[in-house]
């Protein structure tokens, strides 16, 4: 468990719910209810749905992607929110909890967040489309797909788990999901001088919430995703090889009638080793999960 003063983040060890008796399952699934009741966020380890080495491949293409001269990466622009795909350049996204479009756009401007990412939705869905780099051999596209299958897996297993936890059917929740409305996101943080962190609310991702179901996190291990704790404060959520972050957002959080977190969470420059004056670059790929679109959902008397 990683705890700071009265915060931690639980490391559940997920295997047994994938492959054991229903007791062993209620088991986990109460770990998982009391991970997000008082974090909004678990590590889960013991996994394979989405085995390391297909996480490591598309950390590895994610980099060869973000390598590429802007002018091209541009070429696959992200264009239109509803769609949301394709690439966002640095600068162009600002996460925040703030509401007015102006104070927004101001605070993009003075302090943007130090990252790029590239958006991919659901290959099947009959409206909108990917934006798909050219020039390389599928192997991108292959991986990609791959990746958000294997990921809409696993969300399918975390959904069954929260389900069994509230005391809910066990497909209380995927029953809504089955058109994949679910966004793959590779993010890079590119590396910059230590010294532009010392800017007042400098951060590479400024603190917000999701707003779906529950995201997908994996991250290399250069550090620096932080969660706010009940009291306020920020702790690190420290890389844990093997892990993955799932944290919940608002939309089920609402809709578990608050008794799952939504919690507020950044990405700010990694612990500074001595002496050094450049921040490393970071990656990491979020798989951020919603309900189908049609759907009516109402708050759960949970
Ligand atoms: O890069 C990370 O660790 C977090 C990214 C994140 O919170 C987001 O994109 O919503
Ligand atoms: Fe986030």
């Amino acid at each position: 468990m990683l705890t700071t003063s009265d915060f931690s983040i639980p490391v559940i060890d997920f295997g047994p719910f994938l492959s054991s008796d229903d007791s062993t399952q209620n088991a986990v699934a109460d770990q998982v209810i009391d991970g997000f009741t008082k974090a909004g966020f678990i590590y889960l380890v013991g996994q394979d749905i989405v085995p390391s080495d297909l996480q490591q491949r598309v950390f590895d293409l994610s980099a060869e992607f973000f390598a590429r001269p802007i002018e091209e990466k541009q070429e696959f622009a992200w264009s239109t929110p509803k769609a949301n795909r394709g690439y966002v350049s640095l600068g162009r996204e600002k996460t925040s909890t703030l509401t007015d479009r102006d104070a927004i756009k101001k605070l993009r401007k003075s302090t943007p967040d130090l990252k790029e990412s590239f958006e991919i939705g659901n290959e099947s869905d009959p409206e909108y489309e990917n934006h798909w780099p050219k020039g390389d051999d599928d192997r991108f596209k292959k991986t990609m797909i791959k990746m958000f299958h294997a990921c809409y897996v696993l969300e399918l297993q975390v959904l069954s788990s929260i389900a069994l936890g509230l005391g809910l059917p066990k497909n209380f929740f995927s029953a809504y999901c089955d058109e994949k409305v679910n966004n793959l996101r590779l993010l890079h943080y590119p590396s910059v001088p230590s010294s532009v962190f010392e800017k007042t609310n400098q951060t590479r991702a400024n603190a917000h919430c999701d707003y779906g179901l529950i995201t997908l996190l994996f991250q290399d291990d250069q550090g620096g995703l932080e969660i706010q704790s009940p009291s306020g404060e920020y702790v690190p959520a420290k890389p844990i090889a093997g892990s993955i972050i799932v944290n919940a957002g608002d939309l089920l959080a609402r809709w578990c009638n608050d008794r799952i977190k939504s919690t507020l969470h950044r990405v700010t420059s990694p612990p500074i080793k001595n002496g050094q004056d450049t921040t490393p670059a970071r990656y990491s790929v979020a798989y951020f999960t919603s309900t189908n679109r049609d759907v009516d959902i109402e708050v759960l008397d949970v």
